[in-house]
């Protein structure tokens, strides 16, 4: 049976480190401030802001919400961002994803200094990533905190196959990444990938980020291996559920992280402390 991963255990912890560090800054005149900027009302998206701006305020970290109409049109946002870019009282920049449809998201994403970056998605960044450069660089908060999650468990990365099912720019492919720079052997599997079952059968390390309810079953899965859901999926009644069927690949996996509870609060826990790495980097 699994040892199951506790993110919001974990989260937390880091959380309680993160608050410290805010309050040592602050007493040195530095507080860390993060601004996220919501397009539109989707229903989802005012949740994921409105927790974040509660986590960061909980943390001492000024929190921003700059709210901008569904038909914002990308020069006002990017004349938004402009003006952050050069506010000096200004640490992270986040602009919440996705987007309405008039507005490229990529163009938003590289109009966002690489030094104010809370998601760690600017191109320069993304880069550095790749190059295996680490010094005072954000990067994507969800892989981030599974990275945080395999350091903290004790599971060793060097040399084993590890099997990333998805390959977005948010999460699979700096994953994968991540886990290269730790020596891991990487295959990125995705929606075209032929023989997709056999390929994620060979994982000691599994992530899966394909936004399908249940996508991973037990049957596919190699005794032992370590299965990390970036899932935020409805079941049928509607509730949160993850990519992997959670009860029936816990009986064979060694680690497994549930959903809700998971990867999910990581997410948010790596963002406060990405803050304040982006506030103290900027002195
Ligand atoms: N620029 C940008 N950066 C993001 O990081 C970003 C984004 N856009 N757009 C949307 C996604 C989604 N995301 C989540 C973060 C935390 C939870 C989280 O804490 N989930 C809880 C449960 C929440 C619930 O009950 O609904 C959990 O898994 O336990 C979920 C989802 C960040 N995102
Ligand atoms: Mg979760």
């Amino acid at each position: 049976m699994a040892m199951i991963i506790n993110g919001r255990e974990l989260a937390n912890e880091i959380d309680g480190q993160t608050k410290i560090e805010v309050e040592k800054l602050s007493h040195e005149g530095l507080i860390p401030h993060l601004v996220v900027i919501l397009v539109g009302e989707d229903e989802a998206s005012q949740i994921y802001v409105r927790n974040k701006h509660k986590r960061a305020e909980s943390l001492g970290i000024k929190s921003t919400i700059i709210r901008m109409p569904v038909n914002s049109s990308e020069e006002e946002l990017l004349i938004k961002i402009s003006d952050l870019n050069k506010d000096k009282d200004v640490h992270a920049i986040l602009v919440q994803l996705p987007l309405p449809e008039q507005i490229n998201e990529q163009r938003i994403i590289e109009a966002i200094s690489p030094n104010k970056d809370a998601d760690g998605f600017s191109p320069i960044n993304v880069g550095k990533l790749s190059s295996g450069e680490t010094y005072h660089l954000p990067i994507a908060c969800t892989p981030m905190g599974i990275m945080e999650m395999f350091k903290k468990y004790s599971i060793d990365l060097d040399g084993k196959n590890a099997v990333v099912v998805g390959r977005s720019n948010i999460v699979g492919k700096p994953m994968a990444n991540l886990l290269l720079n730790e020596n891991a052997t990487v295959t990125i599997a995705h929606s075209h990938t032929k023989n997709i079952t056999n390929i994620i059968k060979q994982a000691d390390i599994l992530v899966v980020a394909t936004g399908i309810a249940h996508f991973i079953k037990k049957d596919q899965v190699k005794i032992g291996a370590t299965v990390i859901d970036v899932g935020m999926d409805r079941d049928e009644n509607g509730k949160l559920t993850g990519d992997v069927d959670f009860e029936g690949v816990k009986s064979i996996a060694s680690f497994i992280t549930p959903v809700p509870k998971g990867v999910g609060p990581m997410t948010i826990s790596m963002l406060m402390k990405q803050t304040v790495n982006l506030a103290k980097w900027s002195i």
